[in-house]
């Protein structure tokens, strides 16, 4: 019964014939006339057939000739190209800018035909509506705004939220992405300008997840905003005040929290881009009460982990060999002491270890230097990776990244600093004398300007030989005589679509540490043991649909193992504990929403 998909669903077929596709599902509307035309989703522009027009009292609303999908489709991306054409020789930000505005006109007016393009076109468009350019569009954010997108809730608001939440049109809400846009990428605090980040995560659930563009929810928690260039901006559209603090702040996120379950008990809250202190604060609050994660700290800690065991693969050496490797990890954040957190765990795991005996192989270094017990005022969060002084001989307390990577020649220099350029042809360069056959450099920061290198930078001074992975996307590097140095895209869009969709298809109420791991190791394995030799640790992002169904299916697997499936829709617990691996991951495959145009009917 499962196996009947609630729409159509299609992944690698050939474009021709998914414009063919079987005749979808009828879609219920409680609108008419130019309200339809007014809602994106529901619009289908010149495309309405005529016997729609009539039905939905739209006839003479729209010059009478019907446009089918294929053609909008062509109109769209020759349009696209034609803009491609016009911007040539302009700067790289005017060009970026001007691609996220003609995709965010067709989001505002057509969302069926938008995320269409979006799916076709993933590798291209990714970078226009996720990193990078939508670090410029925040920035940006009050002078771009047209159309309001998601829902805000200010400190204003406080006492008002539960019946503020029915305010958002739609009945049900699957995944709802909240920032409090205090850390935006490593741009810092944008304040309300932050909303582009959740809109842009949800754009790629859609893409990569299927998660119908209905049911989804990115949410502004405004407090205010310590970015002074923003207060003084007579544009900005946020709080004018200084963010709140302690109690206050938290009573919001409370607040916010518990209006939701109120509305969409079943709803998944992805924390996005907290600064640090609350980014553990609220996963500590909520994560046993609420079906929540954050994605700086455990959806970036699985991708790092998988390319982390990757780079093991790279090396020709069997996954046990992990407990060997050296990590350096710059950057004791939300992500940093996430994936560290994750890494450790994982060395205990296969060496049996003590998570305490798991820590000696990685370092931690932060904006002052070497993290050791010897720091005056160490930060609890990052004082259980702190080394003792003991352990270090030849380094101090304070070293630096060059003095780290010269004395332990690591494995893997992995950067989540937000710090642009910090491994500087000095550092790199001293990557040589590393121990490993293929050393690894991960400049995981966002956007590119903030990555720790370029990839250009990190193959000619590290090496041809190296494995390279950035948080953004970089082009692969031309290394002369037909090589390739290839790089990776080592970001959390590989694993929280897949970690948002299984959790929905299993009615967990809650996402465990298990799930999550569930998540890691499946995108671990998901390369070909001829990839990983060659340096290619994640798939491409052209095939985020089927990374995310396999994902999803993990972590759907691993809800069932611990008895936390309650089912989802007309599926219950029993059917999913029934389902084999290629079911579960059929199963997930095809529940995810695909765009085409349903016929309207109206309903009062
Ligand atoms: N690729 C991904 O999937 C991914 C996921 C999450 C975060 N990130 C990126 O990681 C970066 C950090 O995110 P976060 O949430 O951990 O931020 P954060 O603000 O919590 O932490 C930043 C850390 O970097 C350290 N740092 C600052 N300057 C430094 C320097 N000169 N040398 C060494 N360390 C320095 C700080 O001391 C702090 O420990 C951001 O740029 C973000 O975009 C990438
Ligand atoms: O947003 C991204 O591209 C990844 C990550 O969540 C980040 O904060 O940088
Ligand atoms: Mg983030």
């Amino acid at each position: 019964m499962w196996k009947l998909a609630r729409f159509a669903a299609a992944s690698n077929v050939a474009r021709s014939r998914r414009f063919s596709a079987a005749i979808p599902g009828p879609c219920i509307v409680h609108k008419r006339g130019a309200d339809i035309l007014h809602d994106p989703w529901f619009n289908k522009d010149t495309g309405f057939p005529l016997t729609e027009r009539d039905r939905l009292g739209l006839r003479g609303l729209l010059p009478p000739r019907v446009i089918s999908f294929e053609q909008q489709y062509d109109r769209f991306m020759n349009s696209f190209r034609s803009l491609e054409n016009n911007t040539q020789g302009q700067s790289d930000k005017v060009v970026s800018l001007a691609k996220w505005r003609i995709l965010n006109r067709l989001h505002d007016r057509n969302e069926t035909l938008y995320y269409r393009v979006l799916i076709d076109n993933i590798k291209e468009f990714a970078p226009i509506i996720y990193t990078p350019t939508v670090g410029l569009v925040c920035q940006n954010y009050s002078g771009l705004f047209r159309r309001p997108r998601g829902m805000y809730f200010s400190a204003k608001d406080k006492g008002e939220m539960m019946s503020m939440i029915y305010n958002w049109p739609a009945h049900e809400v699957d995944m709802i992405v909240l920032t409090d846009g205090s850390r935006i990428l490593g741009l810092g605090d944008l304040g309300v300008q932050g909303i582009g980040i959740p809109i842009g995560k949800l754009d790629v659930y859609v893409a990569a997840a299927g998660i119908n563009p209905q049911r989804i929810l990115p949410v502004m928690l405004d407090v205010g905003t310590n970015n002074q260039k923003l207060l003084e901006d007579r544009l900005y559209l946020g709080l004018r005040q200084p963010r709140l603090e302690g109690e206050e702040y938290l009573s919001i996120v409370d607040e916010f929290m518990e209006a939701v379950h109120a509305r969409w008990p079943k709803a998944i809250v992805q924390f996005e881009d907290f600064q640090m202190k609350w980014a553990f604060e609220t996963l500590e609050r909520y994560q046993k009460r609420f079906c929540m994660f954050n994605d700086d700290i455990q959806g970036t800690a699985g991708v790092a982990l998988a390319g982390l065991l990757g780079t093991v693969r790279a090396q020709g050496l069997p996954l046990t060999d992990f407990v060997n490797q050296k990590i350096v990890v710059v950057g004791a954040g939300s992500a940093g002491l996430g994936v560290l957190k994750m890494a450790i765990k994982a060395v205990a795991k296969i060496s049996g270890c003590s998570d305490l005996a798991a820590k000696s192989q990685f370092y931690l270094i932060d904006k002052d230097g070497l993290v050791t017990t010897e720091r005056n005022n160490l930060d609890p969060a990052a004082a259980p990776f702190a080394k003792n002084p003991r352990d270090i001989e030849g380094l101090n307390e304070g070293a630096s990244i060059i003095e780290v990577v010269k004395k332990i020649k690591p494995h893997v220099l992995l950067g989540l600093s937000g710090v642009g350029g910090i491994f500087n042809d000095e550092v790199l360069k001293a990557m040589r004398e590393s121990v490993s056959t293929k050393p690894a450099i991960f400049a995981m920061s966002n956007p590119t300007m903030n990555a720790e290198c370029t990839a250009i930078d990190a193959f000619k001074h590290a090496g041809e030989h190296i494995v390279f992975a950035s948080g953004s996307p970089f082009e692969n590097v031309d290394l002369g005589n037909g090589k390739v140095g290839h790089v990776n895209q080592a970001n959390n869009m590989y694993l929280f679509p897949g970690i948002g969709l299984g959790t929905l298809l299993s009615g967990a109420h809650l996402i465990t540490d298990g799930m999550l791991q569930a998540a890691s190791e499946c995108l671990a394995s998901y390369m070909a043991e001829e990839d990983t030799l060659s340096g290619i640790l994640y798939p491409s992002v052209d095939s985020i649909r089927d990374v995310t169904a396999e994902v999803g299916a993990a972590v759907l697997r691993a809800a069932v193992e611990e008895e936390l499936a309650e089912g989802h829709g007309d599926v219950g617990p029993r059917e999913l504990s029934h389902m084999s691996k290629d079911e579960t991951v059929e199963y997930v495959r095809s529940n995810m929403w695909y765009p085409v145009y349903s016929p309207l009917v109206h309903e009062k």
